[in-house]
């Protein structure tokens, strides 16, 4: 039987077989919504104009995602067609810099280029700072998918955070703008009406015109 998110809260229990309350179920339901909703929307905005920005890289995800058409029957993508789709699913968000820092509770005493930071302390990780600084990628400001056949540093990558924290909803993101792609690609041709516009940074990254695309049948 397969069950769906609300069945699976309804029917969680802890390891003294607790679970949760309605009040619970319900704050976990908001707070997915609230985690879950702006996150993917930005990521696919942004996944939308840097391959606007960057044809070739576009033509080269069209190519990859016109094959999986090919060999289908019917007009599906199914999760085994998604899997094959290795360079659609490359990273397209470390640019981005979506969720630009992480928070960290410091609970054993370190130091970092000669500062003490004392245990129990709280840290915030600045992201963009790790996700643009050449020593962690090369050329971090050119969009260049395939630096990823080659597995970033470990700690350097952090777009979904890390650790036992990691985004909950990692892979259902990854799908959801795989599968955007995919229809998109195979199915129009986009161009940004302002390639040019300004870029804000505040509350998050985004183009001044809200990414506006202009989208035409191929
Ligand atoms: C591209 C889209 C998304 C990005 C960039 C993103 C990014 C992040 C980041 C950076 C964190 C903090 C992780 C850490 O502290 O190590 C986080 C946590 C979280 N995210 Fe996402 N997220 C995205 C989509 C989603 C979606 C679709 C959902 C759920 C439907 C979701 C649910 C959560 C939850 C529940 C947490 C808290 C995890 C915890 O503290 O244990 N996120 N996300």
């Amino acid at each position: 039987m397969n069950i769906d998110l609300m069945d699976g809260l309804m029917q969680i229990k802890d390891d003294m077989g607790k679970g949760l309350s309605d009040q619970e179920v319900l704050d976990n339901i908001v707070s997915l919504v609230v985690a879950g909703y702006t996150s993917t929307a930005m990521a696919s905005t942004w996944a939308l104009y840097f391959l606007a920005k960057n044809p070739n890289v576009l033509e080269k995800l069209r190519e990859e995602n016109m094959g999986i058409c090919k060999n289908k029957k019917g007009n599906f993508i199914t999760s085994e067609d998604v899997s094959q789709l290795k360079y659609t699913k490359k990273k397209t968000i470390r640019m981005a810099n979506i969720a630009g820092i992480t928070f960290r509770l410091v609970i054993k005493e370190a130091e970092h280029k000669g500062y003490k930071i004392p245990k129990d302390w709280k840290v915030i990780v600045w992201n963009r700072y790790l996700h643009t600084n050449p020593e962690n990628f090369n050329d971090p400001m050119c969009f260049n998918p395939d630096r990823w056949n080659e597995p970033a540093s470990p700690g350097t990558y952090q777009a979904f955070g890390g650790g036992s924290r990691i985004c909950a909803g990692n892979m259902l993101a990854r799908l959801q703008i795989a599968l955007l792609l995919h229809h998109l690609s195979v199915g129009y041709k986009w161009e940004l009406v302002n390639p040019d516009a300004e870029i804000i940074y505040l509350p998050h990254p985004m183009p001044l015109d809200g990414v506006e695309v202009k989208f035409s049948q191929i």
